[in-house]
């Protein structure tokens, strides 16, 4: 079942009216529902059974506090990025024992405050990265837990930008290296060996990427028992994709399902995964308001209130995301419009080339938008940060608000 959904052709959160909240928290405005959050990070968690395992929440796809208590109170993991996100796990309650620590660029504050606080493990990106754990952990007198990334250069056929897990790509250990780094790991007086990790792309819209992927990390797994070196975890990352348009990625438990059927014989070897976009995407939807209806010879615009610095992904990704009317009564004229926001910048667009019934003053509901929205969001053009919603049942909680317009420059100061 929809937690968004339209009720007598006027769209619900929940049980509560999207134009409602609307007007009572102002546009833009990113509205959640918490069912949902829970249900998504559920279906991960459930089709992974009796095997041991825990579900990591990609922080990234929406920092939200609030996100991130309703996550840590189902019992999830967290993967984050940087000690900012570390930081936010801590405030919302999670558990930092299940946080696994990713990035290419680490440093050592982050390195040592992540040691401070016990986390699950290092996800290390390079040898150097490796080598200044261990120095960092010597001087913290711990001993740090690491699990490899490893980039086993498989085509996620996803957009070029959000491929991760190819040769020419930053990210990781590349899987031919990767066996001379463990056997140096293992050696080393500050580290503990407990896993091997890969994230090959987000948005990934089929099974078989993910497979080939773990097919590439078990057999480095087994040349690792060789050497003596026995994994205790395997992180396999997170990318599973969603519905923006017409894909059709698996369900999160066929997902899930199809890498557990690879990996039942390896019945004390934890799976961790690392769900950002498969469970908050499809939780939020950004509203905006209709400021001006406008046409030329070629186009007509439906000018609206919530730029490319609410939601970059139209204009970074040429991502396609769903627009829709919030409320379908209203008896509009319907037309085709490219929706484009109110930033200087001709890539400032949330849609293109959408037929809709709308007039000025309308509110027009962006879906999917729960996922990669606030957290990309930015104050350019000196925008304050949209306010965000959680709907949870009949209530709704205010869990950002709108920054005052002074607020946005509170860090910065006049030259004396
Ligand atoms: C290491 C890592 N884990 C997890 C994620 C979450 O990805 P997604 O939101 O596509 O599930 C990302 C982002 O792509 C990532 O870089
Ligand atoms: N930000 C991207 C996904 C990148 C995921 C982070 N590695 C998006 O909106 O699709």
């Amino acid at each position: 079942m929809d937690f968004f959904q339209y009720k007598n052709n006027k769209l619900y959160a929940e049980d509560l009216l999207v134009s409602e909240l609307a007007e009572q928290f102002g546009t833009p405005l990113y509205i959640y529902s918490r069912a949902t959050l829970e249900r998504h990070w559920k279906a991960f968690d459930s089709a992974l059974g009796d095997h041991p395992h825990l579900v990591c929440f990609a922080v990234k796809s929406n920092p939200n506090i609030a996100i991130l208590q309703v996550m840590a109170k189902l019992g999830a993991g967290f993967d984050i990025v940087s000690q900012g996100e570390l930081e936010r796990v801590i405030a919302a309650g999670g558990d930092p024992h299940k946080v696994v620590f990713s990035g290419v660029a680490k440093n050592e504050k982050e390195i040592a405050r992540a040691l401070e606080l016990d986390i699950r493990c290092f996800n290390v990106e390079s040898l150097a990265e490796l080598q200044r754990i261990n120095e960092v952990a010597g001087k913290s007198g711990k001993i740090a837990p690491i699990s490899l990334r490893v980039n086993p250069d498989v085509d996620a056929h996803t957009h070029p930008y959000i491929s991760t897990g190819l040769k020419e790509n930053k990210f990781g250990v590349s899987v031919d290296e990767a066996r001379e780094v463990y056997r140096l790991a293992s050696r080393l007086p500050n580290i503990k060996v407990t896993g091997m990790d890969c994230h090959i792309g987000s948005q990934l819209t089929e099974i078989q990427p993910f497979l080939d992927a773990t097919d590439r990390l078990i057999l480095l797994l087994e040349q690792l028992r060789e050497d003596g070196i026995e994994l205790e975890h395997l992180d396999l990352g997170g990318g599973l994709g969603v519905t923006y348009s017409d894909e059709m990625p698996p369900h999160p438990s066929e997902y899930a399902t199809a890498l557990l059927n690879k990996l039942k014989q390896y019945t004390n070897l934890e799976i961790i995964m690392e769900p950002g976009r498969a469970i908050s995407a499809n939780s939020g939807i950004l509203v905006t308001k209709v400021e001006y209806l406008k046409s030329n010879e070629t186009h007509n615009f439906a000018i609206v209130d919530a730029g490319m610095n609410d939601m970059i992904r139209p204009a970074l990704y040429q991502a396609y995301m769903n627009i829709i009317e919030a409320d379908r009564t209203l008896n509009r004229e319907s037309k085709i419009y490219d929706v484009v926001g109110p930033i200087c910048e001709t890539s400032d667009f949330l849609g293109k080339q959408r037929r809709l019934a709308i007039a000025p003053g309308d509110y027009l509901v962006q879906r999917s938008a729960g996922a990669y929205g606030a957290s990309m969001s930015s104050t350019y053009n000196s925008r304050p940060l949209t306010a965000e919603v959680m709907v949870d049942g009949s209530q709704a909680h205010l869990i950002r608000r709108r920054a005052e317009l002074t607020e946005l420059w509170e860090l910065e100061s006049l030259l004396p």
